[in-house]
């Protein structure tokens, strides 16, 4: 496990970084989010070895983490590390055996991930030629070209189009085996909610939110939701919940007693077609505007 502990980071009178701490659980990939600089990046070049903290440490399998262990990690930092001039084949087998593989297993890696990001047939073209999309492909290639122990990606999706997010999405997914820890930052939200397992929210260089996405999503479960085929003002008269809101077949209520959401169910059957039933979940975007308020 990866885990952030205690970290605090001032620039001069700047506190960018306040006792910050959270854990990268391996096989999850963890989304890392907060407002412009709120300290991810910050927080990502500790991690990383690049930038020193003030107080508090990074640990690895509950050691500190030693720049040894750091080689094994894969990042995609934000100032983008790769040489424009050079062949992309040539680059991403250059940083597998930089990292450690040899010959023959850095350029099977190599081009097992560039068949996989569709950039095969551009293998042995310059960087800089691919549209900046591609070169984000090949950024994301290398950090994963020398079967990295953990991942640190900061937004690694950011200007990518749909597809492209998705063919990086299954990759990341496939790469990241039981016992790799992904953190990774991104501004959307939505991308975050459909590929994350966990969440961390950075406020103003705080943790001010962190856990399981379906956990901090579900909301609170005593919110209901029915829409039904006519007109659901019905529920008006019951007793046991307070409705908040009715209009036509569509009614949001809370459930002040017990099991009382079964009964509805039952009578809302009984009087005609249920379209939908069930808990309200709370969207991801609501979630980190309160938390970051
Ligand atoms: N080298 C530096 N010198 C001075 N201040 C810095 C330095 N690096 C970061 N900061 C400040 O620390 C704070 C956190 O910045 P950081 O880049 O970590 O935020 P971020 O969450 O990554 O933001 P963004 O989403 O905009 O990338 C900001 O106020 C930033 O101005």
């Amino acid at each position: 496990m990866l885990r952030v502990a205690g970290l605090t980071r001032r620039f001069g009178d700047h506190l960018a970084l306040d006792d910050v701490t959270f854990d990268v659980v391996p096989g999850r990939m963890t989304g890392f989010v907060g407002a412009n600089g709120a300290g991810k990046t910050t927080t990502m070049r500790i991690i990383l070895g690049v930038l020193a903290a003030t107080a508090g440490e990074v640990r690895w399998q509950d050691q500190p983490l030693t720049q040894d262990v750091r080689r094994d990690f894969g990042y995609m930092p934000e100032e983008r590390g790769l040489y424009p001039k050079m062949k992309i084949r040539d680059q991403l087998v250059f940083f597998g055996r930089l990292h450690g593989l040899d010959a023959e297993r850095a350029a099977a890696r190599t081009d097992k991930i560039l068949g996989r990001l569709g950039l095969a047939e551009r293998a042995s073209d310059v960087l800089e030629t691919l549209s900046l999309g591609n070169q984000q492909r090949v950024q994301i290639a290398a950090a994963l070209v020398h079967e990295p122990i953990a991942l640190v990606l900061d937004e690694p999706f950011s200007g990518l189009d749909p597809l492209a997010v998705d063919a990086m999405a299954d990759l990341l997914r496939e790469e990241v085996t039981s016992d790799v820890p992904v953190l990774f930052s991104s501004h959307q939200l939505d991308l975050v909610e459909r590929l994350c397992d966990d969440l961390v929210v950075l406020s103003r260089g705080k943790v001010v939110a962190a856990g399981a996405v379906s956990e901090l999503a579900a909301g609170p479960t005593s919110t209901y939701r029915l829409v039904v085929d006519g007109d659901a003002g019905w529920l008006r008269d019951v007793r046991g919940i307070q409705v908040r809101d009715v209009a036509g077949g569509t009614a949001l209520f809370d459930v002040l007693d017990g099991a009382v959401e079964q009964k509805i169910l039952q009578e809302a059957i009984s009087r005609g077609p249920v379209l939908e039933f069930g808990p309200e979940r709370v969207a991801l975007s609501d979630v980190f505007r309160e938390a970051t308020r």
